[in-house]
This record gives structure tokens, C-alpha cells and sequence, in this order.
């Protein structure tokens, strides 16, 4: 009798929970039908908005780069309102071509028209940013837009107010004017989520244009924007940069304002992302660096930030600095692409007087697993937990469920997991207090681990490939996980980090490819996504320690110079 109350109560409760969970699953699918809806809407606003002002005019002024941009606009040549629907036609059609565009933000106009009437009076000084829009990732709070980071449980939740980096960009004149795509949760190189669907690379649709800020590279390379903020931490700035053949920087975490953030994994400790630009060349992130950190305001706001302004000296230096390089992290070998890359610019960095030397990463394998454990901090748990109460389509599966499972059933799981290095991220990753605090101390070691290996060769930077493969096709980043070490280790150290286009994939990179010893399927996927890719960009990454960023855009700014791929002004 007991033992059939006992079973009816089990069945009754999991039956309760698996309706309850697709009711909540069929209210979700409503709401993002009904996105989808609002957003025909949004998209129809900004076309009636754009078509006001003459199509060649729109080309002519969106032709403009950065610089003469900003020009124009200061002079007077230009004004806000037709410079914003000149870059809604251009955002427009390049969402048309890969989906980058989330929503166009309506109060943008508003604000155009503002500093419209601002200018008229002849008293009103124009501020540095005057008039030029920038796009912004959409997991970046905008006031009364969602910030959804892809997931459908987070529709019609407008923010109260902007971020602090938004905030500031309007206080410095410039116009946000779309929320751009991003994976579900953020923790992908991929750009797919179930509200917005998934984004393509201009270069080639049937890959993806990296992420997290895949929206912002795809949008700024096809001329949608002059300037986007992304946020990076294991690589979401640089990845999608390298893949769309634009440029892209990280802070350290100090150096971006961290107060009111969104964040993938909120509570995490030691890995802290990081809001940074992405543009078509690095001069114009320098640029926007340069008002940011300028700006004392952004300390005021966020009174945890070092109130550090923009180290012309260090930028302007032309001392010749002692560089390590590495063309193989020792976790996962890179196409042989990005070893050209590295050498190219190697030579080049020699060329201005530099001192090159070869850097060894120590305990890769140690090195990588930490940083997954560190990047998800509870195991996985928040994680896999938010992707439970959401819609997956099947390409944004993060594919790791065991961090649902019990925690005896993980242990036992992390002694036989068939596969080397998953078995290895699978031991780091914390299921109890004391094993967060040895994750957090492990993070320490190797931190000081990678500085003492850094001063025994006295380095100032490091050049390194930006990534281990083109970019992938649709579906295949979360199912290669390797392929991020090279921009992850920055984050898990949190050094300045940035990426510049430097050459192309050829053929004979392919051919070369052939040679590689795979292990796993990880090592698979790098030889089968590195075909048919030729001409596709490749980056390089260059490197410094906190408190050195403009050392590191210095380098950058070197590269580019001399061998960027892209170079344009
Ligand atoms: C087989 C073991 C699976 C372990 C599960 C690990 C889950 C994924 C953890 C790390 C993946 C890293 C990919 C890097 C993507 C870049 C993320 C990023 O920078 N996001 C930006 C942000 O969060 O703001």
C-alpha cells in the first residue's frame, strides 16, 4: 500500500514538473514569435526612417571613414540626423546579408535630433564623439531595449538605464543606434540564439563570424558602423574581430568599468569580462580608448575603476621592446595560416627594431582547463541550469548536460571520461566550496606562474596567433572548444589583448594542414573547418600586462602600419 502512495506521489510529481515545463517552453515559443513580430516593426521604423534622406547622399556619407567622419561632422559638412539614417541604410542591408542587427534603437533618432538643435546655437561646443553612432552588443544594457544575451526567457525585460560605457558614449557625443547578435549565454565563439537567430559571416554565410560580438564584426565590416562595443571574456572582442578581417581590443578587467554590468556567468570571481571596440582598423579603437579612459567621469561612476587616463607615453614610446612568440600553444596546434601570420609579423616587429624571442606557454593543458572552469565557476551549473529554461535550437547547444547531473555521478564520471582532454576540463571544474577556492588558487599559481616565465625572459608583449582554425561553419563552435586557448589565456592572466588582420588563407595552407597528427575530434574539426577558406582573413594576437594596454596598441598600430591586411584610413 505505502510503496503505491510512494509511487503514484513520484509519478505525480514528475509529471507535474514535465507539464509545468512545457507550459513554460510553449510561453516562451509565444514570446519569441511575438519578437519576432515587434522586431518586423522595429526594422520597418528604421527603413520608413533611413529612406527620408537621398540613397547617394546615404553612400557619400557612409563611405566615410572614422576619422573624416568625425570631421565632417564636427565641421558642420555632415549632420547627426542624416548621419544616423545614412548608417540605419547601412546596418539595414547588412543584416539583410548575415543578421547582424537585433533591434534598431528608436531613441537613437531622438537623440540625433537633440544634438541637431545643440549645434544651432553658436555657444555650444561640440563634444569629441559628436553625432557618430556606434553599434553596441546586445548583451550591453540600452535603456528600454531587453538585453536578452539570446535567451528567450529574458524577452520584455527592458533595462532601467544604460550601461556606464553607453552612458558615456552619449556623453561624448555619440549616437548608439543598434543592439547587435550574440550567442545564447555568451559563452561560444558561435553567433546563434533562439530570439534573433543565428548570424553569418559577410565573407562567407556558411561560416559564422565569431563571437560572442559576432553581430558587431559581421556589421562593421560590411560598413554598418564605424565603431562597436563587444565584450570579451575568453575571446568574444578578438575572435569574431580575426574572423570578419577588422581589429579588436580587450582591456585588462581594471581598465573597463565593471559596475552594472551583464555578465555570462554572474558571481564570477577571477575571469571578468571586459566591454571593448571593434573597428575597421586599430586607430580608431585607439581612438575611442583614448576618449574612454580620458573621460574622469567613467572613475566617478564606477568608483572601483583605477583612475588611469590614456598612457601617451607609453603609446608614443619609441623604444624598441624584447617580444616573446609562439606560433603553437601547446594545446592545440593553429592552421598553419595563423603560424604565417605570426612569422610575418615577427619579421616585421624585427624590421622596427624589436627584439624577438620564442616564448614557451607553460602547462597548456593545465593552462586551458582552468580557464573553462574559471570562465563557468560553479561547475557549469548556472550554465546549464539557464539552457534548461530556454528554447535550444540545436546549433547553440553548449552540449555539456553531466553538469546537471548529481556531483557523485560527475566524480565518477571525471576518472573515466574516454576523452584526454575533456577529461581534463571536466576534473577542474569545482562541485563543492573547497573545490572553488583550490580553482580560484590554481588561477593565482598560474598567474604568477605566466608572469615569472614572462620576467625570466625580460618580455614587454607577446605575439601569438589569434585563433587555431578559420572561422567555422554553422553549428561547429561548441563542438571545438580547443580552438579558443589562444584568446582565452589572456583572459585567465587578464592582459591586454588585441587582434589585427595581417594575411589571408592560401591553398598550400590547406596541403600543409594534411600533415597534422590529430588526436580527437577537436583536432578533426581544425583540419576539416580549414578547407575551402582560402582568402578568408587571419589575425595575429599581440599581448601585454595590465597596465600596459597602450603598449600594446602601440604594437597594433605598428602591425597594422606595416603589414595590416586592411590597412585603410
Ligand atoms: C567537455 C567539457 C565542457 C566544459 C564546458 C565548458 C563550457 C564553455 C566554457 C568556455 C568556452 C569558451 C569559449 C570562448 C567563447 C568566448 C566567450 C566570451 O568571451 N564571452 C563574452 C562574455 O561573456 O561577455
Amino acid at each position: 500500500m505505502w510503496v503505491y502512495l510512494a509511487l503514484t506521489a513520484m509519478i505525480g510529481y514528475f509529471l507535474t514538473k514535465a507539464i509545468d515545463h512545457y507550459n513554460h517552453r510553449q510561453r516562451l515559443k509565444v514570446l519569441i514569435k511575438q519578437r519576432a513580430a515587434d522586431r518586423k516593426v522595429n526594422f520597418e521604423w528604421a527603413k520608413n526612417n533611413f529612406e527620408k534622406l537621398d540613397e547617394n547622399r546615404a553612400v557619400e556619407i557612409s563611405a566615410k571613414p572614422f576619422a573624416e567622419l568625425r570631421e565632417a561632422l564636427k565641421n558642420g559638412e555632415i549632420g547627426p540626423v542624416e548621419t544616423l539614417r545614412a548608417f540605419q541604410r547601412k546596418a539595414y542591408e547588412a543584416t539583410e546579408k548575415t543578421n547582424c542587427v537585433c533591434l534598431f534603437i528608436q531613441n537613437a533618432l531622438e537623440t540625433a535630433e537633440k544634438l541637431e538643435s545643440l549645434s544651432k546655437d553658436p555657444n555650444y561646443s561640440k563634444p569629441p564623439l559628436f553625432g557618430v553612432p556606434v553599434s553596441i552588443k546586445e548583451s550591453i544594457h540600452v535603456k528600454q531595449m531587453d538585453s536578452t544575451l539570446g535567451y528567450s526567457q529574458n524577452i520584455n525585460k527592458p533595462s532601467e538605464s544604460n550601461s556606464l560605457s553607453v552612458d558615456q558614449l552619449i556623453r561624448l557625443g555619440a549616437i548608439p543606434f543598434v543592439h547587435t547578435n550574440l550567442p545564447i549565454a555568451l559563452l561560444s565563439y558561435g553567433c546563434s540564439n533562439p530570439v534573433y537567430g543565428s548570424t553569418s559571416n559577410p565573407l562567407d554565410t556558411s561560416r559564422v563570424p565569431g563571437g560572442s560580438s559576432g553581430g558587431e564584426s559581421a556589421l562593421v565590416a560590411l560598413g554598418g558602423s564605424v565603431l562597436g562595443i563587444g565584450t570579451d571574456v575568453g575571446g568574444s572582442i578578438r575572435t569574431p574581430a580575426s574572423f570578419c578581417g577588422i581589429a579588436g581590443f580587450k582591456s585588462s578587467s581594471d581598465r573597463s568599468p565593471q559596475l552594472g554590468k551583464t555578465a555570462s556567468i554572474p558571481g564570477r570571481q577571477l575571469l571578468l569580462s571586459v566591454e571593448g571596440p571593434l573597428a575597421k582598423n586599430i586607430d580608431v579603437c585607439i581612438e575611442y580608448l583614448r576618449l574612454k579612459w580620458n573621460d574622469s567621469d567613467l572613475c566617478e561612476k564606477d568608483i572601483y575603476m583605477p583612475p588611469v587616463r590614456f598612457q601617451e607615453d607609453q603609446f608614443e614610446s619609441k623604444n624598441p621592446l624584447k617580444i616573446g612568440f609562439y606560433v603553437n600553444d601547446g594545446y592545440q596546434k593553429a592552421s598553419p595560416a595563423y603560424e604565417r601570420a605570426v612569422r610575418v609579423t615577427v619579421d616585421a616587429l624585427k624590421d622596427l627594431g624589436h627584439q624577438l624571442v620564442p616564448f614557451e606557454v607553460p602547462h597548456p593543458d593545465h593552462m586551458y582547463s582552468i580557464f573553462c572552469a574559471g570562465a563557468t565557476a560553479d561547475g557549469g551549473l548556472f550554465l546549464m541550469n539557464s539552457l534548461a529554461m530556454d528554447v535550444i535550437p540545436p546549433e547553440c547547444n553548449i552540449g555539456f548536460p553531466v553538469a546537471r547531473l548529481p556531483h557523485w555521478i560527475q566524480r565518477l564520471l571525471r576518472k573515466y571520461w574516454p576523452n584526454r582532454r575533456e577529461r581534463q576540463i571536466i576534473q577542474e571544474l569545482p562541485h563543492d566550496t573547497e573545490e572553488m577556492r583550490k580553482m580560484h588558487e590554481k588561477i593565482e599559481d598560474y598567474r604568477h606562474e605566466f608572469v615569472l616565465a614572462m620576467r625570466a625572459k625580460n618580455l614587454d608583449a607577446i605575439v601569438c596567433p589569434s585563433f587555431a582554425c578559420p572561422p567555422p561553419h554553422h553549428g561547429i563552435p561548441n563542438r571545438l572548444l580547443s580552438a579558443s586557448s589562444y584568446t582565452a589565456l589572456y583572459n585567465l592572466i587578464d592582459f591586454a589583448a588585441g587582434t589585427v588582420p595581417v594575411t589571408v588563407h592560401l591553398p598550400e595552407d590547406e596541403a600543409e594542414l594534411r600533415k597534422m597528427k590529430t588526436e580527437d575530434s577537436w583536432d578533426r574539426k581544425i583540419v576539416t573547418e580549414s578547407k575551402d577558406c582560402d582568402g578568408l582573413p587571419v589575425a595575429v594576437q599581440i599581448a601585454t600586462p595590465p597596465f600596459r594596454e597602450e603598449m600594446c596598441l602601440r604594437l597594433l598600430k605598428e602591425v597594422e602600419t606595416s603589414i595590416g591586411l586592411y590597412h585603410k584610413k
